[in-house]
């Protein structure tokens, strides 16, 4: 069976020995995704499981990216999305452009996986956009891999979409209405369909019409045979930036990318963030823009916390910075006596490198991480999960040994990774074992592209601090305070952001109630 989707490509693309690749993580993927839920209209989503011990982890965002006039566009945006893997792992595509038509190519799998030299040798054209997904709407399944590519009234557009939209229902019944046939379940099609649709008579005109319909999350890069275009819905939810590199011999090469780390592999420079409500349009004329909605910016500042690499600057900060002091608050806030600083991999690191140097207490990698375990391993069942976390993260014991240990991460979800950390520094001989936590309780679950699980499996929703610290086994726990995590994330720039998952309070209309619900109310 071929996981590789060719759209305006002829040969047949799938080697036996990628498709055997493809198989080993088709089936992982398939599995731990059966109990994913899709918020907002997913037709296809798999009813939610309410087992607290079913689904541990955080998901990821999507990574965006788009190349215009390179000779080799298709290969550029195969780097971006390299350095952009860390926001989805679920299936990766890339459409490319050459004046005349669009190719498009999709699969289930790593990046890497997907595009071999053979691969990207078939995507012709000095345009390109790509995108890593992580599913928030709609199945994880190669039909819902992203760029999407529909032909229209107003030709052919290839869209790749981070975030997830809100208004669903409506707009999709509407445009069923009007004609419109479905491709995918998931939410990222409806801008194209709308666009399609709009009765605007030029196409930039159609795209601004189609993204004033949309409510919720979007940075999204979009191409048609010529042009690309780059937009951020008016929350500036999610970051997208543009950068250049410059062509002394012929016009610069312009690319966008959803985070900054992006454009140093390909020696691009950062330009600027596409601005909240802003459509930027790339031809043969150059750069364009237009402000298609009055902005009123409320960034995710869980990009600050998780999700964006340290060595991107998103919203205008480097995201090393925030983490860095929100190691510093945390260490203000909730000291405790100890002998070391020991960071949770990957996330924990900053945060605890800013902590230790608050706090004058040694800084040591007292866990380590395997590399080749992602950053969503997940299996559906407990005791394979079990064996995961040990697979990915294990002791230094010869640190740990007789030590009192500040153990600090970004995030918990559940709880039921910390619990299994806490254990698992004490099982390597740590005296005690204090959690510290660089952002505050998160209570509510996210609708802009954060698969959060609903509020009655969010521990923190539904316990003290201090039932679970007795969960999680630890000595002491605490979290950074809200003001503090702002203050963090602020730097001057003036960035407002969202707080919603710590405060319940969200930007948007939400939709699903259901996901809001405390435990106590779903019994
Ligand atoms: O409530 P919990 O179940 O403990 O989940 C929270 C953990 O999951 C995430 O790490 P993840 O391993 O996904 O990614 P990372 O390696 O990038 O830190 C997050 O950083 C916490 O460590
Ligand atoms: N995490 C995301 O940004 C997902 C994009 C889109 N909502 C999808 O599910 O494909
Ligand atoms: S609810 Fe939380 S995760 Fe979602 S956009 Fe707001 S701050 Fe980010
Ligand atoms: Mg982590």
């Amino acid at each position: 069976m071929s996981r590789i989707k060719a759209e305006g490509i002829e040969s047949e693309l799938d080697t036996p020995m990628r498709r055997i690749v493809f198989e080993g993580f088709e089936s992982k993927i398939l599995q731990t995704l059966a109990s994913r839920t899709k918020r907002n209209g997913g037709e296809a989503a798999p009813a939610r499981t309410a087992s607290p011990e079913e689904d541990p982890k955080l998901r990821e965002h999507c990574g965006v990216a788009a190349v215009y006039h390179h000779p080799d566009a298709a290969r550029q945006v195969y780097l971006s999305l390299y350095a952009l893997q860390h926001r989805g792992q679920e299936s990766a595509g890339i459409a490319s452009a050459d004046g005349n038509s669009i190719s498009n190519i999709k699969g289930m799998g790593l990046v890497s996986e997907i595009f071999t030299d053979e691969v990207l040798s078939k995507l012709k054209g000095d345009m390109a956009i790509g995108h890593t997904r992580y599913s928030t709407t709609g199945d994880s399944a190669l039909l819902n891999a992203q760029p999407i590519r529909v032909e229209s009234t107003k030709g052919l557009i290839a869209i790749a979409h981070n975030g997830n939209l809100v208004n669903l229902g409506n707009l999709r019944v509407e445009l069923e209405r009007q004609g419109a046939t479905f491709q995918t379940t998931s939410d990222s099609e409806i801008i194209i369909q709308l666009i399609a649709h709009s009765t605007a008579t030029t196409l930039v005109d159609a795209i601004a019409d189609s993204l004033r319909q949309v409510e919720g999350a979007f940075s999204i890069v979009m191409m048609t045979r010529d042009r690309i275009f780059a937009a951020r819905d008016r929350h500036g939810f999610r970051p997208l930036s543009m950068g250049r590199i410059q062509n002394p011999d012929g016009p610069d090469t312009i690319v966008f990318a959803s985070e900054t780390c992006a454009f140093d592999l390909l020696h691009a420079k950062f330009e600027r963030d596409v601005a909240p409500g802003e459509l930027v349009m790339v031809t043969e004329d150059g750069v364009t823009s237009r402000q298609y909605a009055e902005p009123n910016q409320s960034s995710c500042i869980f990009e600050h916390v998780y999700f964006a690499r340290p060595d991107s600057k998103i919203f205008n900060r480097w995201v090393q910075d925030s983490r860095e002091q929100m190691g510093r608050q945390l260490a203000r806030e909730s000291h405790v006596p100890a002998d070391l600083v020991v960071p949770v991999p990957d996330s924990g690191v900053t945060a605890a490198i800013g902590y230790a140097a608050e706090s004058g207490v040694p800084f040591r990698f007292g866990l380590i991480r395997n590399h080749y375990v992602g950053r969503t391993f997940i299996e559906p069942e407990q005791k394979v999960r079990d064996f995961g976390v040990r697979l990915k993260l294990n002791p230094v014991r010869n640190l740990l040994e007789g030590k009192r240990i500040i153990l600090i991460d970004d995030s918990i979800i559940r709880g039921t990774t910390s619990r299994k950390i806490v254990r698992m520094v004490r099982g390597a001989g740590a005296k005690e074992v204090h959690l510290r936590i660089s952002c505050p309780p998160t209570i509510s679950p996210c609708f802009y592209g954060v698969d959060t699980p609903r509020k009655s499996e969010l521990i923190a929703a539904n316990q003290s601090i201090e039932e679970i610290c007795s969960f999680i086994e630890a000595d002491s726990l605490a979290y950074l305070s809200l003001d503090g995590l702002q203050h963090a994330c602020d730097g001057g720039e003036g960035n407002q952001y969202c707080v919603a998952c710590y405060t319940g309070n969200y930007p948007t209309a939400w939709v699903d109630v259901e996901d809001i619900l405390p435990a106590t109310a779903t019994l």
